[in-house]
């Protein structure tokens, strides 16, 4: 293939870093199906190949968190975690048909300029790949930032970890959240991490210090069936109405004040979107059943700690004040609004959580806190700018959080449009090496920060 044309060769001039990060694409963890045997086999490959230590941790049947271990000079100092997930999201919408892409029709192949895992590089540098940016580039980048700093003689005093988990896009449940309860993280002693952030359009750098907590919610109606020509009363389908009036005029107040404050992000509203509607047998029987079920994604700053809410003094709650969108969304305890919308549809309305996250630790991006300060200081050096963000979705750093540690979800790819679980995923490669000089840096300040006051 002649050099500068799109294809899978590497080319003799294509910088070693950019080639295994189009390696690592090429290996196929896509759900539902991800082999994650290759993946671990591959990323103890690369990790034995620069002298790191390797240990598995098997946290679920078939779930290896991998963990390769840089060991510092100082080893009873807290340490350094980097995270990456080895899992990507499918190519296609449809479940099922993120398999294979010889098993699909032109139709599906309509969506993906080039095969999604084939990690072609285009003319531009641009590499194409389903985890090009979610986040396979970030486990290779951390890897040759400790590469390049080995190569250059240097040591630290910190322990640098690196941990691969697996099943992040699927919530984490058979990954990270097992894992962190585990005695070998413990033993990690960590003391500060890194995972996964998102790619910015602009100049500056997203950098993400809190999460928004996912709730997923299905309400259920029961009501009265019968047949489909007359006006029965107490309805599943009347009930359901009132829910989903209820649920969707908050989104439409929280879409609102996103829309009407600049200075806010989508990470700083409540996100509310109903995602499956279920019920019905035939267009001539009312149904005695309809479920509808809702993805909701909560600010760290919204109280969600169920208690009563009271009228202030002198003032009295109708029930239409109750339903208030706007007075609900300024007050606290966020299931209690959800409870009223479900108890204001009538009778036989019940909710289920499949999705309850409580946890809203947010990290500390105080100048006064050591590890913020080594961060910041090198994005400054750096002339690198940030933008500090609530993360709008979850990832595993909420657990690495509820552990109680501080983690900050980056992934230095500025001037890129965000394209994570979206078709035709992609990274310049370019970029791709500017974050591995941002990580050297990044890890040389860090695994660097002097001993805490905890730490004697
Ligand atoms: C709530 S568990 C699902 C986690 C998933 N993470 C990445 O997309 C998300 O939907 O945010
Ligand atoms: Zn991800
Ligand atoms: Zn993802």
């Amino acid at each position: 293939m002649a050099p500068g044309k799109p294809g899978k060769s590497t080319g003799a001039s294509e910088n070693p870093s950019v080639t295994l990060f189009r390696e690592y694409l090429r290996i196929d963890t896509v759900h539902p199906k991800p082999d994650y045997d290759a993946a671990v086999r591959f990323l103890e490959r690369v990790g034995t190949d620069l002298g790191l230590a390797c240990q598995k941790v098997e946290v679920c049947q078939g779930r290896v968190v991998l963990i390769l271990t840089w060991q510092g000079t100082n080893p009873r100092l807290r340490s350094i975690l980097l995270n990456s997930h080895t899992d990507v999201v499918p190519v296609f919408e449809v479940l099922g048909q993120g398999e294979g892409w010889e098993e699909h029709g032109e139709e599906d192949r309509e969506h993906w300029t080039y095969p999604p895992f084939e990690a072609v590089k285009d003319s531009q540098g641009n590499i194409y790949a389903r985890g090009a940016q979610d986040m396979k580039c970030v486990s290779i980048q951390y890897l040759e930032a400790i590469r390049r700093l080995k190569t250059e003689g240097k040591s630290f005093a910190r322990t640098i970890h690196l941990t691969f988990v697996p099943d992040e896009e699927v919530g984490g449940h058979k990954g990270m959240e097992m894992f962190v309860k585990r005695p070998e993280f413990k033993a990690l002693n960590v003391g500060f991490a890194m995972d996964e952030g998102l790619a910015s359009p602009s100049d500056t750098f997203s950098v993400f210090y809190g999460e928004r907590s996912p709730w997923w919610i299905k309400v259920k109606c029961m009501g009265s069936p019968g047949h489909g020509s007359r006006f029965i009363s107490n309805t599943a389908a009347e009930k359901m109405h009132k829910v989903i009036n209820s649920f969707l005029a908050f989104r439409e107040s929280e879409k609102q004040r996103l829309k009407s404050d600049s200075s806010l992000t989508l990470g700083d509203v409540t996100s509310l979107n109903m995602t499956m509607l279920e019920g019905g047998v035939s267009f001539n029987v009312v149904p005695s059943e309809m479920a509808a079920s809702f993805d909701i994604r909560i600010p760290p700053t919204v109280d969600l700690k169920v208690g009563t809410i009271q009228p202030h003094p002198g003032e009295e709650w109708d029930e239409s004040t109750l339903l208030t969108p706007l007075l609900w969304s300024l007050s606290q305890a966020f299931e209690e609004q959800v409870a009223t919308w479900c108890r204001g549809a009538g009778d036989g309305v019940t909710y289920e959580f499949h999705q309850k996250c409580m946890d809203q630790h947010i990290t500390s991006t105080e100048e006064s806190d050591p590890w913020w300060k080594a961060f910041s200081g090198v994005c400054r050096d750096m002339k690198l700018q940030l933008k500090l963000e609530i993360f709008p979705a979850a990832t595993d750093s909420r657990y690495i959080r509820a552990a109680g540690h501080p983690a900050i979800g980056f992934s230095p790819m500025n001037r890129t449009p965000v394209l994570l679980h979206d078709h035709n995923e992609f990274l310049n490669e370019q970029v791709f090496l500017r974050g591995i000089e941002i990580y050297a840096r990044l890890l040389t300040a860090l695994a660097s920060v002097p001993p805490l006051p905890a730490e004697g």
